[in-house]
């Protein structure tokens, strides 16, 4: 599987968000989208998961484009996690995870006890079994997020895309659940607002500022005290993470005057 999103543009009541963004995720590969407040990150993955059709460019898997596909089929080879509000129904975590199975099923195409074990197994996998009979509503923002990993799991997908996976997750679920996201082997594109963690997760990264790549490349790379500085407006100094040995970001506020001008769009 390989996503490939050519000279991408999204406009939104006339502004520019997204400008000719190109983007590749490879077989397996955890490929992170960093950039501040209001840089587009969300609106690019709308229109990479089908929610938000682009304006120019295309947004392709394995050569098809997503857009040009059914709703069904592009969310057998897609499935998002995304910030999302529980809606009005109180269904429970079983039906939620269910819910995965649906691009697969018609009348002609009944749910199976295969559809049934395969929820099972994602709810097992994010460690949300003990959590399948409550009301969806019920659950604390951190389950709320695993139960939703575990239905883009049930999905099956060929591209995770991953919207602030961490929000809302205490410490330890934020590795458990990045962890979690690099073991499962399937390619994923996610946003993500901490650098650290996208730098100790990602194989790649590209940098978003007023809607365009800035930088791009392997997180080491990427993530200089230059960039941060000119992208974020902050300092940063780079050290090697004691025990993971992965490069750690302090950050440090940058004097007013010495503020970077932001990207303009
Ligand atoms: N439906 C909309 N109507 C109007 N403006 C929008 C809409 N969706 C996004 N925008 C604007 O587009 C810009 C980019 O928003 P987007 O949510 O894509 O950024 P982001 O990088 O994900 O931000 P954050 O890090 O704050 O989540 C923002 O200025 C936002 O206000």
């Amino acid at each position: 599987m390989r996503l490939r999103a050519n000279e991408l543009s999204m406009v939104i009541d006339r502004q520019p968000i997204v400008s000719g963004v190109d983007i590749t995720v490879g077989p397996g590969e955890v490929v992170g989208l960093v950039g501040p407040n209001g840089s587009g990150k969300s609106t690019l993955l709308r229109g990479v998961y089908r929610v938000l059709r682009p304006d120019a460019g295309r947004a392709e898997i394995d050569g098809y484009d997503v857009w040009a596909l059914s709703a069904k089929a592009a969310a057998r080879r897609v499935a998002a996690l995304v910030q999302e509000p529980a809606g009005d129904v109180d269904f429970d975590v079983r039906e939620i995870v269910r819910m995965g199975r649906s691009p697969y099923l018609s009348a002609l195409r009944p749910a199976t006890a295969a559809d049934e074990q395969l929820v099972t197994d994602a709810l097992e996998r994010v460690g949300a079994m003990p959590l399948a009979g409550r009301g969806f509503r019920t659950l604390s923002g951190g389950e709320k997020q695993r139960v939703l990993l575990a239905r883009a799991l049930a999905q099956q997908p060929d591209l995770l895309v991953l919207d602030e996976p961490t929000n809302h997750l205490d410490v330890r679920h934020q590795l458990e659940t990045l962890d979690l996201m690099r073991r499962l082997g399937i390619a994923t594109l996610t946003a993500l607002h901490d650098l650290n963690l996208a730098a100790a997760y990602c194989d790649r990264l590209y940098v978003l500022a007023a809607g365009r790549v800035v930088a791009s490349g392997p997180p080491d790379e990427v993530l200089s005290p230059e960039l941060v500085g000119t992208v974020f407006g902050v300092g940063a100094v780079p050290s090697v993470h004691p025990v993971t040995g992965r490069t750690h970001l302090a950050f440090y506020p940058l004097p007013a005057a010495a503020e970077t001008a932001t990207v303009r769009r």
